[in-house]
């Protein structure tokens, strides 16, 4: 999209929520889960049209295993964030992750959009969205600790930084989930099946045409 679209889109904003859809944002701590379980609700959504997950950019090389993203260099990154090429920005664990700006697309014509975000970004969420839902997922500390040495996508030190990173924010509010993650996939997934398709039937598709 030209940048000249993207802030003619970004003036039109400002002050007016993007409405009709949901935003799922997807949060909780490292290990907890988001990555699985965003793929668990995925194979089993394939048929439904309204339902998009987005494609996340980050300043990381893609190993294909957890989570399948798009990579900028970093320089690259920021350039992309200062010409409105993403709709939610953030940085953690030294690295920075963008939304891309095209969910506003999507949500404006009533689909739901799921995206796997920073717990500290909710408060910028609910004020560029009028409908999000916070599927907060969550595991005890020891089972963080062992799913996240299990993965090694990350060294000894980088997972012992994530096991320190408390939530930010109190995340309660309306539209908030709380799904614990501690047993099998298959509990919490069908859990956030059940957010999803409540979202969906919130979603408001009618007046759109
Ligand atoms: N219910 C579960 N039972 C057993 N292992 C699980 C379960 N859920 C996730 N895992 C495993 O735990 C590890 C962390 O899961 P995942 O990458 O989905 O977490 P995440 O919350 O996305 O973490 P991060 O924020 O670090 O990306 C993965 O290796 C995954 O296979
Ligand atoms: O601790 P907070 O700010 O909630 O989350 C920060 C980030 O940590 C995780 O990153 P990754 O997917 O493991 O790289 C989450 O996806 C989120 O984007």
């Amino acid at each position: 999209m030209m940048v000249s679209a993207l802030i003619e889109r970004e003036l039109t904003r400002v002050g007016a929520p993007v409405r009709n859809g949901v935003f799922v944002a997807v949060v909780g701590p490292s290990g907890a889960g988001k990555d699985t379980l965003i793929a668990y609700v995925r194979e089993r959504l394939t048929d439904d049209d309204h339902v998009e997950f987005a494609r996340r950019v980050i300043t990381r090389n893609s190993d294909g295993a957890t989570e399948d993203h798009d990579t900028l260099a970093d320089a690259a990154f920021v350039d992309a964030e200062a010409s409105g090429a993403f709709a939610l920005s953030w940085e953690a664990h030294g690295l920075r992750y963008g939304i891309p700006a095209s969910v506003d697309d999507a949500i404006s014509v009533g689909h739901v959009v799921v995206a796997n975000t920073s717990r500290g970004v909710i408060p910028a969420l609910r004020a560029r969205y009028a409908h999000v839902a916070v599927v907060e997922i969550t595991a005890a500390p020891e089972v963080l600790a062992t799913r996240l040495a299990a993965r090694g996508r990350e060294s000894r030190g980088e997972v012992l930084a994530r096991l320190a990173r408390t939530a930010p924010h109190d995340l309660s509010g309306p539209g908030h989930a709380l799904i614990d993650n501690s047993g099998t996939p298959e509990i919490a997934g069908e859990k956030f099946l059940a957010v999803l398709r409540r979202s969906v039937a919130y979603s408001d598709v009618s007046g759109l045409v």
